[in-house]
């Protein structure tokens, strides 16, 4: 891929997950920079990954092409405000932001009215090379600035473009959040194998191999649809049609829906207030 000058505003755990991707899938550390308040996240950037490192994010801004915006959103307004201040001109940079809950139209205006800006929805499981990101941009952002992102994306993992801005909400509540939806029920089949006399380390071995295996099992798969997959296991008059009996009795599917539309209500509310 191209290896513009690339600045990450905001060292946390995105921005870790991103850099560590990239650098393995061999974008220069030396065309790459974190900024962050505080040291130790830059430090250990640093360390682990040789890329440049400041702490101030005008400094990084400055010397970058393309300028990741990792903040946490309620923070973003205080960031670029800081960095007009400063004097930076955005002019001839790509602002690729990360974060949920900010429009584009809200980034242009705090960016000073700047519009050339890419939407993602990444998710940490970019870390190890298999996130999965949403991507948005206006229509007029230039093929070279979309093929850009995509590239940094697929770095980490797969990726979805989004016709509309709002697809990126859908993005959040079906992949960005969904994460800690699956460790959440790991989380429960863990307690549960233990009150069943599975030790700690035995429950989360019995858990993660399945899950990781059920995971391989559809990515190895394509032809087969999901409900096809869960056919296999279940056998007529056994023991797997009760488990999914009971889930289905207590109406899985609903509370999976209501918790995806709670996540886009909370992406659209975030979008009318931050
Ligand atoms: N964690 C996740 O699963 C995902 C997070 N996101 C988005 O990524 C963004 C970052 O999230 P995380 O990395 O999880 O948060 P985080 O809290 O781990 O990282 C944010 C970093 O920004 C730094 N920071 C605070 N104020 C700053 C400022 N003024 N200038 C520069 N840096 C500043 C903090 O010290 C921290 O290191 C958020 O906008 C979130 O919506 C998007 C997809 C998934
Ligand atoms: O919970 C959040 O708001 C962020 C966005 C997607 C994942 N984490």
């Amino acid at each position: 891929m191209e290896h513009r000058k690339l600045a990450f505003i905001g060292a946390g755990n995105m921005s870790r997950s991103l850099i560590s991707g990239l650098i393995q899938s061999g974008y220069p550390a030396d065309s790459i920079i974190a900024a962050n308040p505080s040291r130790p996240k830059l430090d250990a950037l640093a360390a682990d990954f040789g890329i440049r490192t400041t702490q101030s994010n005008a400094e990084a801004a400055n010397w970058a092409q393309a300028l990741v915006l990792a903040v946490k959103p309620q923070m973003m307004a205080a960031m670029l405000g800081e960095l007009l201040a400063s004097g930076l001109r955005f002019e001839g940079k790509l602002l690729i932001s990360i974060a949920a809950g900010i429009s584009v139209a809200r980034l242009q205006h705090l960016a000073g009215g700047h519009d050339n800006i890419v939407r993602t929805m990444p998710n940490t499981p970019s870390l190890l090379g298999l996130g999965m990101t949403g991507l948005y941009a206006r229509p007029q952002i230039s093929q070279a600035d979309r093929d850009y992102c995509q590239q940094m994306m697929a770095a980490v993992g797969k990726t979805l473009w989004v016709a509309e801005e709002d697809g990126i909400n859908q993005v959040i509540a079906a992949a960005g959040s969904a994460p800690a939806y699956f460790f959440l029920f790991m989380e429960a089949m863990a307690e549960e194998a233990q009150k069943r006399g599975f030790s700690a380390e035995e429950a989360r071995l019995l858990v993660q191999q399945t899950a990781l295996g059920a995971a391989q099992m559809v990515a190895a798969n394509p032809g087969l649809t999901l409900a096809q997959l869960r056919a296999q296991v279940t056998s007529k008059g056994g023991t797997t049609a009760e488990a999914i009996r009971s889930f289905q009795h207590n109406q899985l599917e609903r509370l999976v829906g209501d918790a995806m539309a709670a996540a886009v209500a909370r992406a659209r509310e975030l979008e009318t207030q931050l």
